[in-house]
């Protein structure tokens, strides 16, 4: 949530676009946000691949091993050998998304790539047995969260900073990554 907070601070169009979703959507007089209200919001769960493909928590995933001996682009690799996926680099690679390191939720309008395991250019929660079993009680907090946040308060740079391009965007930890410095937004309730 933080990271997507990160990014739509950061990119004040994808910010505008997905408020006015909401709020059209929702109109103006709801006193809290419901489950029901999630599906009627699209370009949320945009937003939401585009930060998982972008920020994946864990990602080098868990590690595994080689049952037997198989061949990938030309490397042989034995039998139990451990094996890293890289996610995080995968969610960037320029073979496979268009401007990968711009924060872009459109381009996933029309596709059926999601984060559920099948799709392995994107693969915030794994896939197969090991797969995140936390994932749909992951995801559901976060779209609860983040339409709340924008639904109830427009969000603006705290003072000393004059532009979004100041925002830091920088990783910390190895295992699972973080944001670095902590995001410091100014929320001004909208109704
Ligand atoms: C946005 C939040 C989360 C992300 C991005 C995430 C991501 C992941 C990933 C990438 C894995 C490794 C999957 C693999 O290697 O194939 C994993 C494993 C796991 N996750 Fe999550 N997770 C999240 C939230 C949760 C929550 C809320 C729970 C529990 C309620 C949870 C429980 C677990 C458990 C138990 C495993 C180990 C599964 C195993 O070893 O078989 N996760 N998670």
């Amino acid at each position: 949530m933080i990271w997507a907070m990160t990014e739509l601070a950061k990119n004040p169009r994808v910010m505008r676009k997905a408020q006015e979703e909401i709020r059209n959507t929702l109109g103006l007089k709801k006193e809290s946000i419901s489950e029901e209200d999630i599906n009627k919001v699209d370009y949320l769960k945009l937003i939401i691949k585009e930060t998982f493909r972008l920020h994946p928590a864990l990602p080098l995933l868990l590690p595994r091993e080689t049952m037997s001996h198989v061949k990938i682009n030309g490397y042989d690799i034995p039998p139990k050998t451990q094996i890293l996926l890289n996610v995080w680099t995968i969610g960037r690679d320029p073979g496979r998304w268009t401007d990968p390191e711009a924060f872009i939720p459109e381009r996933f309008a029309n596709t059926c790539v999601d984060f559920k395991g099948q799709s392995f250019e994107l693969l915030p929660f794994g896939s197969g047995r090991r797969m995140c079993p936390g994932m749909p009680m992951a995801v559901a907090s976060v779209e609860l969260g983040l339409l709340s946040l924008l639904y109830f308060f427009d969000w603006i740079l705290p003072e000393g900073m004059i532009s979004e391009g100041e925002i830091d965007m920088k990783e910390a930890g190895n295992h699972t990554i973080v944001k670095k410095q902590p995001l410091q937004l100014v929320p001004v309730l909208h109704h």
